[in-house]
């Protein structure tokens, strides 16, 4: 995600450094950024280190790392933020945004959700193969409080996404409901299309399994009510609307992990959701038993 939305930036003529690492970090550095997207495809050629110390104070940093990397990506991360600069948290999952808000301070965040499917092809080259390249965000804020105003940065920021080629982005005063609707989201597309092994379409027909499918989102947004997120939607009729129709191909980063021997995101999706909702005191038994069926399955496991 990184690689896609920086790569965007810089098409547009925006300064962007790339913080990667390994073999990935390697071919930026000698070769540049290839993103063969759905959106057409190009090539960008930005500053890449994997030291944040070597990048000058920035204005936005994107913060696209999973979510178990969340804590030592941050190390030097309130140093690479200018005075009023601010970190966006795109990666899936609830708990991101307060581990950044603990490091840099909650004014310096801002929480964020996307709607694409991207990965990296190989070192150097992002393939971007659906899903509408979107970034919704907003100033986090303690819950209960009262949104902060949008800053200048905000709409800057947002400028720039909207002018940029193949993506686009939108505000929201109500970041945590956002967070909680796209987690409830993912928290099916991944469960169901990681636990299956089948795409959305699969699961869809199959009565079974959609209604699985559902029966997450509720439990999801069953433990936000619970925490005290409101909603001036419903996020479980609005996915299933929109899930509901389409070509049907769509799987989602967790299965790419799954099925590609990567560690897998679990503790920030279905853990979370286990762990939040004993809190609450809410049943929860399809996302525990998703949980339950693919933590054996984790790439670091050591049986
Ligand atoms: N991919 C997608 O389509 C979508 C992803 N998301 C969410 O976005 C987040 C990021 O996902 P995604 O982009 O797929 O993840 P990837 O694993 O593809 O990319 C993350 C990159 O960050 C690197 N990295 C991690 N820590 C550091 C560090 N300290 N210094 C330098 N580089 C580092 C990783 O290196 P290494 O490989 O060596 O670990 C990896 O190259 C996740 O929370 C995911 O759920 C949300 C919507 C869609
Ligand atoms: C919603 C979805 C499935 C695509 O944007 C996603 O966030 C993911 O695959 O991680």
């Amino acid at each position: 995600m990184g690689g896609y939305y920086g790569g965007r930036l810089a098409q547009q003529g925006h300064e962007v450094s790339l913080i990667a690492r390994g073999e990935h970090l390697q071919a930026l550095t000698e070769d540049g950024l290839t993103v063969e997207s759905v959106h057409g495809d190009f090539y960008v050629h930005p500053f890449a280190t994997d030291d944040p110390s070597e990048i000058d104070p920035v204005d936005v940093v994107l913060f696209c790392v999973k979510s178990f990397d969340t804590e030592s990506a941050a190390v030097g991360l309130d140093e690479l933020l200018d005075d009023g600069g601010a970190v966006l948290s795109l990666q899936n999952g609830v708990d991101n945004e307060e581990m950044l808000a603990d490091i840099v301070g909650t004014d310096r965040v801002w929480g964020g959700v996307t709607y694409i499917f991207s990965t990296i092809k190989e070192s150097g080259v992002i393939e971007h193969t659906g899903g509408p390249a979107k970034i919704l965000f907003g100033h986090y804020h303690d819950l209960g409080d009262e949104p902060p105003e949008r800053s200048t940065l905000a709409e800057t920021f947002l400028e720039a996404c909207e002018a940029a080629d193949g993506m686009t982005a939108d505000y929201t005063p109500a970041v945590h409901a956002t967070l909680w609707d796209k987690f409830a989201l993912i928290c099916a597309q991944a469960g169901l299309t990681a636990s299956t092994r089948q795409p959305l379409g699969r699961v869809r027909e199959t009565d079974e399994s959609w209604g699985l499918y559902r029966q997450v989102m509720e439990e999801v947004v069953a433990v936000a009510h619970a925490e005290g997120v409101r909603f001036d939607w419903d996020p479980v009729g609005k996915w299933m609307d929109a899930m509901g129709e389409g070509s049907g191909g769509q799987y989602s980063s967790l299965h790419y992990d799954l099925t590609h021997g990567k560690r897998m995101e679990l503790e920030a999706l279905h853990g979370s959701v286990v762990r939040r909702a004993r809190e609450v005191n809410v049943p929860v038994p399809a996302n525990r038993a998703i949980y339950a069926m693919l933590l054996p399955q984790q790439a670091d496991s050591s049986f």
